[in-house]
């Protein structure tokens, strides 16, 4: 049994359904430490025989035995696992990656070996010291000879140790000084105990060889052999694996780096629509927040005040619109409802005096939390015994300085009916506990205060309003006005109006979020334009490489780590242009709010991190969705087409 061996190898090419037989039935065996040179006229179908030999090919008949064992069995992982550590390629036009060094090309077969970083490195320099290329590590291919770029593709092809060397006219491109030199690098290869297989139509390379077989019309026409085989050196090839995850990315960073220009414009393409999907958030955030801010300053959302709904002839009538313990208990009961207090207005009839000053008060009420405490600018809120002035009241009392009121006793007087229906008036000294803003505040007074002073004249009085809280955020303010407004009188009509903004405040976060959410589309829209422009720079870029894809096939890496090159790609287009982005987003947020701050003191744009996250990821992901078709396209590359692609 000779180390390789070829059995009635068949190969046809098919033009529709013409069948054009290449290879007629071959029957071929070679040793380790031979060195092959198979001769041929143009065309001859030699380079088909170096591709079944190569494992690049499977589509033949007959089989091709290794050690042994066929490859005709061999799955598709088997055949790249093959092609990495067993057979070395060399290609009459180099095939080297014009993107990386010439260290790096070596680099690239030893990535896919278990050698640790440092003993690749070692190796890669070690096996172009050993062609002469020491010097010119650095370099690209297109700065190089054609003998040296030869090299290259020589020391590549050692890199992983394979026992077979395939070299297919690895002198065709060379002068004849550069011709000797490589002639030699391969015989050298073959003393070392390899198989070296070359194509030539040359007879002078053929003469190099230990043996030249000749092959015409598709068969073996000579099989001569013309100098003893060398010795079969010790087997020691290095285990292998295909390209690693983390190797394709460095790859993809390479090739990035390598079309810099094109690959910055993509990246800020890509970058706009992300850009304005984070600036659409921070924006919403920005101004949902202002506008809360705005009404929460001025009010309390969460506050309610509900009264009888009554009809003009029932108004004046307080037992009709007294609040009575039904109606609070019946408003205790609804979900977050809490502290459901009693409250009573008087509207004219009220007059406060400080010694020989006046004030009207046309609205006077009880202290309810529908009066902010934030609005009382000085002072506090009233306690039994005291009262809250507007400024503008306390302004009446003394024009200069309202606030000093705060702490005097002030009377109170009230023009009312007693119970016999004869007018009366109330009075009470009440102690100024504070002054408040006239738009937020109220003139007011807890409702203890309110009950003595009727009570002085023996009238009762009873709530004509209650006020409530609800718990929780602003959104649980709606649904307990809905329920207050089921409730109907004995006419069917709503038993109870409602005033407090809570309802109009989430009625307007909602339309802010629907401003948020078209805006966000047409974000989105932009989104799309980017994802179909990084499928368009994809396709291209398979296309430009699709070179490089045979060649790294040709090497042994798997369709999957093909694949994975270019996801690697998209995936740095994705995050890059995502980190391009959230900086020119945080940029536009740090101007936008410097201008805000001076004329609204609020920060417009609220960049929080989980819209950077969202960001992040969502330009990761779409890139990556991008990829998928053309990363595809490019694992499905035939590996033979894509070597001859030109
Ligand atoms: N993919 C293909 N489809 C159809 N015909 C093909 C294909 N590849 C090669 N052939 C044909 O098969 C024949 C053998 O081609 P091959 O490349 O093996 O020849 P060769 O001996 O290596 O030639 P050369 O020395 O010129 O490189 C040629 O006639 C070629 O036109």
């Amino acid at each position: 049994m000779a180390y390789l061996e070829l059995h009635d190898i068949k190969k046809s090419y098919y033009l529709g359904n013409e069948a054009f037989p290449v290879l007629k039935g071959l029957n071929l065996s070679f040793e380790q430490g031979e060195f092959v040179s198979i001769l041929g006229e143009s065309g001859g179908g030699k380079t088909t025989l170096m591709n079944i030999i190569g494992g690049l090919d499977s589509n033949y008949t007959g089989d091709v035995v290794l050690n042994g064992q066929s490859l005709r069995h061999d799955t598709n992982k088997q055949l790249d696992a093959y092609r990495r550590q067993t057979i070395g390629f060399i290609f009459q036009n180099f095939n080297l990656i014009s993107h990386l060094t010439v260290l790096q090309n070596v680099m690239v077969s030893l990535e896919m070996t278990t050698l640790t970083r440092k003993q690749q490195e070692d190796r890669a320099r070690e096996l172009l010291n050993q062609v002469g290329l020491a010097e010119h590590i650095k370099k690209f291919p297109n700065q190089l000879s054609g003998g040296q770029k030869q090299r290259v593709a020589i020391a590549r092809a050692l890199a992983s140790d394979p026992e077979i060397i395939i070299a297919d006219e690895p002198t065709g491109a060379l002068d004849s000084q550069n011709t000797q030199e490589i002639l030699e690098l391969l015989d050298q290869i073959a003393t070392d105990g390899k198989l070296v297989i070359t194509v030539t139509h040359s007879q002078t390379v053929a003469n190099y060889g230990t043996r030249i077989v000749r092959l015409t019309d598709g068969q073996i026409s000579e099989d001569q052999q013309i100098k003893q085989p060398y010795q079969v050196g010790n087997e020691n090839e290095l285990s292998t694996h295909t390209l690693k995850f983390t190797a394709t990315l460095k790859m993809a960073l390479e090739n990035m780096r390598y079309n810099l220009k094109r690959n910055i414009l993509i990246i800020i393409g890509a970058a706009i629509g992300i850009f304005s999907v984070i600036v659409m958030l921070g924006l919403g955030n920005g101004v949902q927040g202002y506008i809360n801010h705005e009404i929460y300053s001025q009010v309390n959302p969460n506050a309610l005040q509900i009264a009888k709904n009554v009809s003009d002839s029932e108004s004046a009538n307080p037992n009709k619109i007294s609040m009575q313990s039904k109606d609070k208990n019946r408003l205790r009961k609804i979900k977050h409802v809490k502290n459901v207090a009693d409250g009573y207005y008087v509207q004219g009839g009220s007059q406060l005096r400080l010694g020989r000053k006046t004030a009207a008060v046309s609205f006077m009420q009880t202290f309810n939390p529908t009066i902010l405490k934030k609005s009382i600018t000085k002072g506090s809120a009233p306690k039994n015994g005291q009262i809250l002035l507007t400024k503008e009241i306390a302004a009446k009392l003394n024009k200069k300085h309202p606030y000093s009121l705060i702490g005097k006793k002030i009377t109170f007087y009230q023009n009312t009916l007693n119970r016999q229906k004869r007018p009366v008036t109330l009075s009470k000294t009440l102690t100024v506990s504070g002054v408040a803003k006239a738009n937020t505040g109220s003139t007011s007074m807890t409702y203890q205060t309110m009950k003595a002073i009727y009570q002085a004249k023996k009238i009762k009085i009873q709530p004509n309003f209650v006020t409530l809280e609800v718990t929780g955020s602003v959104k649980n303010v709606k649904p307990v006005q809905n329920k207050i407004k089921t409730y109907r009188n004995s006419r069917h009509k709503q038993q109870y109006t409602i005033t407090g903004v809570g309802g109009f405040v989430d009625t307007l976060n909602t339309y802010i979020n629907l401003a948020v959410n078209v805006l966000a589309t047409i974000a989105g829209i932009s989104l799309l334009v980017s994802a179909i422009m990084i499928i368009v720079v994809l396709y291209i870029s398979v296309s430009e490489r699709t070179k490089e894809i045979g060649i790294l096939r040709a090497l042994g890496a798997s369709k999957g780590s093909i694949r994975n090159l270019f996801f690697s790609e998209a995936f740095f287009i994705g995050l890059f242009s995502s980190i391009l982005a959230i900086g020119l987003a945080e940029g536009l947020a740090a101007v936008a709010n410097h201008i805000a701050q001076s004329g609204i003191h609020y920060q417009i744009m609220q960049i929080v991190p989980g819209n950077i996250l969202f960001g992040v990821i969502v330009s990761i992901v779409i890139s990556l969705l991008a990829a998928l078709a053309p990363a595809g396209k490019a694992a499905r590359l035939d590996p033979i087409e894509s070597l001859s692609y030109e």
